[in-house]
Order: structure tokens, then sequence, then C-alpha cells
């Protein structure tokens, strides 16, 4: 089989099928805005978006949150070492942490590791309160360290890209949700 980093960005397409459509994805978008609001009623909040998977989520949230919101990143990826998993953090949020309302905002809660550890970092740079929103939860079964707060949808035990989410580097700009074919 072809190394997949070599395949063209087509390939990923021709052997993927949809799972959310782009309309779907905006009702969740909007569902997720508004559950926000409830949660968030009368504070003002510190967005911090995961890099790079949160920053279509993070994008199309503030388009719809009515609050006085102010926006970090960082980026803390996962490393599948010989050892097991672990995150290399390569970029931590400049805001100070301490004393803000905290919504932390990723594309995807997999096995919950990246979301366990960012709530973490939060926690121990003394925010208020930390509330977590993936755009989607994988149903893959498994016992998570933590559930997200808010999630706009629940996808399929397969890998998925779109909105955010890529497959070796590609597709994080399509509007519709996409699951790898099982070969
Ligand atoms: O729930 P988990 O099993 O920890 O996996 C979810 C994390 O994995 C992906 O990040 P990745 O490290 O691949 O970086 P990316 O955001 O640049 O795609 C994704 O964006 C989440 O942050
Ligand atoms: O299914 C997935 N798709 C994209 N990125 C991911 N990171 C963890 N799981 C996934």
């Amino acid at each position: 089989m072809q190394d997949p980093h070599t395949q063209s960005p087509d390939y990923w397409l021709a052997n993927s099928d949809v799972v959310f459509t782009e309309a779907e994805v905006t009702q969740a978008l909007d569902r997720m805005a508004h559950a926000l609001h409830e949660r968030l009623a009368g504070q003002s909040i510190l967005l911090l978006c995961v890099m790079r998977g949160g920053l279509y989520l993070a994008g199309q949230l503030m388009q719809r949150l009515q609050l006085p919101a102010r926006l970090d990143y960082l980026q803390a990826n996962r490393y599948h070492g010989t050892s097991g998993s672990d995150i290399v953090w390569a970029k931590a949020p400049e805001f100070d942490l301490a004393g803000q309302t905290v919504v932390v905002l990723d594309d995807i809660l997999d096995e919950g590791i990246t979301l366990a550890e960012v709530v973490r970092h939060c926690q121990q740079a003394g925010a208020k309160q930390v509330l977590t929103a993936v755009l989607t939860d994988k149903d893959n079964g498994l016992t998570k360290p933590l559930k997200a707060d808010v999630v706009g949808l629940t996808v399929p035990n397969r890998y998925v890209f779109g909105c955010g989410m890529d497959v070796y580097g590609w597709w994080r700009n399509l509007p519709e949700i996409r699951a790898l074919r099982v070969a």
C-alpha cells in the first residue's frame, strides 16, 4: 500500500463517507453557542483554542457568542511513543488564567488525553472555572478521562476529518465531516 503521506488530497475524499453535512454541522454549532450562553450568561470569558484542530470551532463559535470574550490559543499534541501516549506542549497560553472563566475549544474528544491535560493545565494555572466544548465526541466505547461540557456531534468510531480535523494534514477546511472507509 502507498505511503498515506504521499496520497493526493482527492484520495481521501474518494475513500470516505459524509457523516455530517454542512447543514448539520451548522445546526450543531448553533446548539453549542446556545448551550454556552445558558452556562455563561453574565460572565466574561477567555476562549482557549487548542491548535490546530480547534481553530475551525473557535472561528465558528466566536461569531455566535454574544458574551464579552477574549481569545488565546495553545498547542498540545498527542505523541504516540514507544511507552504509550503522551502530550507534547508546543505552545502554552499567553494570558494569565488565574481567576478566569476559561472555555477550552477543540475539534474532537477521542481518547480524551489531550483535553484532560489541557484542563489540568488551566486548573493548575488558577482558572476560576474551566468549561470544555468539542465539536465532536468519538463513540469509541472507551472510558474517557473526562466528559466535555458541550458536545456538538457524536461521531462513529472511525477516523474522521473536516471542520478542523485533518487527514494527513489535509481537509481541515471542509465544511462537512467525513469518515474514512475501512478497507
Ligand atoms: O482525545 P485525544 O485522543 O487526545 O485526541 C484528540 C486530539 O487529537 C487531535 O490533535 P493532534 O494532536 O492530532 O493535533 P492537531 O490539532 O494539530 O490535529 C485533536 O485535534 C485533539 O486535540
Ligand atoms: O478521528 C480523528 N480525526 C482527526 N483527528 C483526530 N485526533 C484524534 N482522533 C482524530
